[in-house]
């Protein structure tokens, strides 16, 4: 079964050119593909229309096998896909840090004291624990990378969507990230400017270029 399978797409802005004309993908389980392509070429576009975000005007999409086409069908992606935004800002919102990684998990069901499991052994996975009863806000920008993967893989993602995860990593936390991505099962979709990162985590993937998405 195909995790995701995105089939000519095609997607425009209201009122301005086309962003994407038929732009097709497949992701398999286990495997790990990056997204490339020029700023502006529709990456975080593409990444959108997965998660059910943004309508593309042609084209299916089938995420775990199902065909997606009313919103609800997106709650399952969203549910089943973690995504870390490019923006930690965008994804962190609680008052600390272990409030923020809990806060799937509670809002999947968990009681407190399994959500407070969750955060500890999220936490304790990513090396992140000093963080824990940190005031998120107060973060740097790097711990913030970070503690949003903490929160997504506290969802326990079947798949892992990740726009630009290297930014405002020092060396050392980027071979902590490195470190982490390469121990998870998880299939993963990178959109990453950085070709040593790329190289390490998702050699093979998809280039975005003139609206479609060519195997590379
Ligand atoms: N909400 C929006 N309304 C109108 N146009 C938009 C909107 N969001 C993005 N665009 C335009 O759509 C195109 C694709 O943008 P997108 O953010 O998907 O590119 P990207 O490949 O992710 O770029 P980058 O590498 O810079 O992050 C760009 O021309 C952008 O200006």
């Amino acid at each position: 079964m195909l995790l995701l399978d995105l089939n000519n797409i095609h997607f425009a802005y209201p009122g301005l050119g086309p962003v994407l004309e038929g732009a097709s993908m497949q992701l398999e389980p286990g495997q790990r593909l990056s997204l490339v392509g020029p700023n502006g070429a529709g990456k975080s576009t593409l990444l959108k229309i997965i998660m059910g975000l943004l309508a593309p005007e042609q084209g299916t999409i089938s995420a775990f096998g199902k065909t997606c086409t009313r919103e609800a069908d997106f709650h399952e992606v969203r549910r089943r896909i973690g995504f870390v935004f490019q923006d930690a800002d965008d994804q962190l919102f609680c008052p600390t840090v272990a409030e923020d990684v809990a806060f799937g998990p509670l809002n999947l069901g968990k009681s407190k004291q399994e959500a407070l499991a969750i955060v500890d052994n999220v936490l304790t996975r990513l090396g992140l624990m000093h963080l824990r009863d940190r005031v998120t806000h107060k973060l740097s920008g790097g711990e913030k990378r970070l503690v949003t993967l903490a929160t997504v893989l506290a969802m326990e993602p079947e798949v892992l969507i990740l726009d630009e995860p290297t930014n405002a990593l020092d060396p050392e936390n980027y071979g902590r990230l490195t470190g982490i991505l390469k121990e998870l099962d998880q299939a993963i979709l990178l959109v990453s400017h950085d070709p040593e990162f790329r190289a390490e985590i998702a050699p093979d993937g998809y280039h975005l270029k003139d609206r479609e998405l060519l195997r590379v």
